[in-house]
């Protein structure tokens, strides 16, 4: 794995422009993940109602779109943000949270990505394959199926549906379908926190907001995000996920752009 990545100047371009992102995401996450943006250095707002997502979208430097917790009322408010976010060149970051779990979250994530113009899908290697229609099992993945498969899938997603991808996991993958970086960076007990994973797709919004080539504001954010993480485990030690989760958030705030280019392991593939 190569050390360093001009991901490190952007790190430094987030904090500098302090980006509005604008999260439509679950309840689950929603406190996490606007913490996680603070610490970051970016500028957090989630904001709901049909009434208002287009304006806030427009204002935004990236709108962020999740359906882990999603329900009509809320899909017809990510559409109208995500449409008002394509025609102001707003990014829009989309995870397809648990999608082929349900016929619901498979029909709506299709119909997003159908409708609204997306700069980078990121999501764990099982849903990024149900999305494509691709059967994959989270296990298998953990249990060691080679990065060398979700380098294929990630591929075969970014050309099918037209943007950029990321898949995380053990490592995270990101592609446009041409160019592949993988990142070395992260650690388990982030398997351990719920929201880490749309944490994850928020951060690389950030990076969105201040980077337009889609590969590598997501390739930064994710270096940034796993070096953070490292930092935070070797923090909290033998302790569990809930020392970690507050550490990790430290973290976020304390990792500098010295820290990713020391530490970043990013490969070009
Ligand atoms: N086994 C692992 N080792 C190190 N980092 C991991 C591991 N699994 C996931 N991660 C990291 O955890 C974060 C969330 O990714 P992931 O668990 O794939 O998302 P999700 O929660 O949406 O499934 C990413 O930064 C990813 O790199
Ligand atoms: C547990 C849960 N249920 C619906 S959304 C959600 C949070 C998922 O967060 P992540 O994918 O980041 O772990
Ligand atoms: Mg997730």
């Amino acid at each position: 794995m190569s050390h360093g990545y001009e991901g490190a100047e952007l790190l430094e371009r987030v904090r500098k422009a302090n980006p509005l992102v604008h999260n439509i995401t679950n309840v689950v996450v929603t406190n996490f993940t606007a913490n996680g943006l603070l610490a970051l250095g970016a500028s957090p707002v989630m904001a709901y109602a049909k009434e208002e997502v287009a304006e806030m979208a427009k204002l935004a430097g990236a709108l962020v779109l999740n359906i882990g917790t999603l329900n009509a009322a809320e899909v017809e408010a990510m559409l109208m943000a995500g449409r008002a976010a394509n025609e102001a060149g707003v990014p829009v970051i989309f995870d397809p949270v648990g999608v082929g779990a349900t016929n619901y979250r498979t029909e709506t994530a299709r119909c997003i990505a159908e409708q609204i113009k997306l700069a980078v899908v990121r999501g764990n290697a099982a849903e990024i394959a149900n999305m494509i229609g691709e059967p994959w099992m989270i296990k298998g993945v953990d249990a060691g199926q080679g990065s060398g498969d979700v380098v294929a899938l990630a591929k075969r997603a970014a050309a099918e549906l037209g943007t950029v991808v990321a898949i995380t996991g053990k490592e995270d993958v990101v592609t446009d379908g041409q160019t592949v970086y993988v990142v070395g960076n992260g650690h388990p007990l982030l398997t351990k926190v719920t929201g880490t994973g749309c944490l994850a797709t928020s951060v690389i919004g950030a990076f969105a907001a201040v980077e337009r080539d889609a590969v590598k504001a997501a390739v930064a954010a994710l270096t940034y995000y796993g070096v953070a993480a490292e930092r935070a485990a070797a923090e909290v030690g033998e302790r569990g996920p809930g020392s970690f989760q507050a550490a990790f958030l430290d973290a976020l705030a304390h990792t500098t752009a010295d820290d990713v280019k020391r530490t970043g392991r990013v490969e070009q593939r």
